[in-house]
């Protein structure tokens, strides 16, 4: 199994170009489901999930072409017929987001099979409300042998479906489903996060009705067929606000190239309260140290507008060598904390209580071996090796194959000593 070397203590500097996001990608490819002309998604990031999802959807009978450029990559996806309905077991498990197949196939096929994605290391993550959604947009819904088996004969049909409870996945699902119900959707306490009103606004370009984008309530119009679109992927915002944090860790300044400002949200006032300057640029963000030292702050993750739980890790690294204590809260995964343990073997001071973890600064870090088990806290060892004195070696990288394209490259332009080791590379 692959690893990853760091010899920590270099300043990253220079330019990274942020991909295209991961979690807008997912969805958007799902879309595809929904119309029988070509979906061209331009800015495609090259990713573990991205295979995983082409996988799937070439399983239901989907024609999927991808072409590389030098910069990016695109993928158009061709639904002219379906050879199945069903989004079997051994897909869904790799990645839970293979359940967005299910409002796009209940929609125009007007039945899906789709396994239960099951829990995961950092949460048991129910899919109640992406069921219960449906249902109440009339799919009839059963569930048998580990699977959600969903019929509509006659079509879905609009209706008030209110989220108890913020859900990014729900809403997508909904939201693609509605776009082919007869009548009016409202989807009251929707997710706001940006890769939604990208998928909105894709949807609309291929004729849908959604309005109220970037709010807590999309109203949708159904129509009678969607046809295709070319549609550019929205900028990774978790990957960018990695960087940022990589680049304020080590004390460097990097550019973030193809991003816009306001993207980053939250984890911006986060940043600039913990001593972390973001300006714009004319190419997308600079970042740097404002005067030296890091601070420590605050945190508590939440439904965006809030700050992400996918940054939540990156950012108690961050804490780990700042000036001072920090409490960081999550509040959106039950067990989202598995990078503590790594952490602290790098000699990080953290405390949990609960959902709330302190930590307190800590001089300096020092390498060692370490392993994460989901994507976000490896990536969050990463940037703890990149500030450590001494080498870091990181196990299980193939969480971070599923969501940060070219990483060892990207760091390592920037003046990072980060290598990838092949299975029986010399330490
Ligand atoms: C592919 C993708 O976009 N993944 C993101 C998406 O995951 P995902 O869409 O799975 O996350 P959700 O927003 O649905 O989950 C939020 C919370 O709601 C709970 N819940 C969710 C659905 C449901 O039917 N019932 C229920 O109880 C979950 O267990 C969790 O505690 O949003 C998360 C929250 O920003 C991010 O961390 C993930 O990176
Ligand atoms: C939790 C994440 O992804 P997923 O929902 O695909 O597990 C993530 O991107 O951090």
């Amino acid at each position: 199994m692959d690893r990853i070397r760091i010899r920590g203590g270099r300043q990253l500097n220079g330019q990274i170009r942020i991909s295209g996001a991961k979690n807008a990608a997912l969805p958007l490819m799902a879309t595809c489901l929904l119309t029988d002309e070509d979906v061209r998604l331009d800015n495609v990031p090259d990713l573990a999930d991205i295979t995983t999802m082409t996988n799937l959807l070439t399983h239901l009978g989907i024609e999927v072409t991808t072409r590389q450029s030098l910069k990016e990559r695109s993928v158009i996806l061709s639904a002219k017929s379906l050879s199945d309905t069903t989004a079997p077991y051994d897909l869904v498990r790799k990645m839970r987001a293979s359940v967005l197949v299910l409002g796009p196939l209940v929609a125009r096929h007007r039945q899906a099979k789709v396994s239960l994605p099951g829990g995961c290391a950092i949460g048991t993550r129910p899919v109640d409300l992406h069921i219960k959604g449906l249902q109440q947009l009339g799919a009839e819904i059963e569930l048998d042998s580990g699977y959600i088996l969903a019929k509509a004969p006659n079509g879905l049909r609009g209706a008030e479906v209110t989220f108890p409870k913020v859900s990014v996945g729900a809403t997508e699902n909904l939201l693609m489903a509605a776009t082919l119900a007869e009548g009016e959707t409202h989807l009251i306490n929707a997710a706001r996060e940006p890769e939604i009103t990208d998928l909105a606004q894709c949807l609309n370009a291929m004729g849908a009705r959604i309005e109220g984008l970037g709010t807590d309530h999309l109203k949708v119009t159904g129509v009678e067929r969607l046809q295709g679109c070319t549609h550019r992927v929205v900028a990774d915002r978790i990957e960018a606000g990695t960087y940022a944090m990589a680049a304020a860790i080590t004390g460097g300044e990097v550019e973030l190239v193809g991003l816009h400002h306001e993207l980053i949200g939250a984890a911006a006032a986060v940043l600039t309260q913990a001593g972390v300057s973001l300006s714009e640029t004319a190419q997308g963000v600079l970042v740097k140290r404002t005067n030296g030292a890091l601070t420590g702050v605050d945190v508590m993750t939440e439904p965006f507008p809030g700050f992400p739980t996918d940054l939540q890790a990156q950012m108690m690294a961050l804490m780990t060598t700042a000036d001072g204590a920090s409490m960081i809260t999550e509040t959106i995964f039950e067990n989202r904390f598995m990078h503590v343990p790594e952490l602290a073997r790098m000699g990080a001071s953290i405390n949990v209580h609960g959902a709330s973890a302190m930590v307190r600064g800590v001089k300096k870090l020092t390498g060692a071996p370490v392993m994460a088990t989901d994507l976000r806290a490896s990536v969050s060892l990463v940037l703890a090796g990149l500030a450590a004195e001494g080498d870091t070696f990181l196990n299980r990288i193939y969480h971070l194959d599923r969501g940060y394209e070219k990483l060892t490259a990207k760091l390592s332009n920037c003046g990072a000593e980060i290598e990838r080791l092949s299975d029986g590379a010399a330490e």
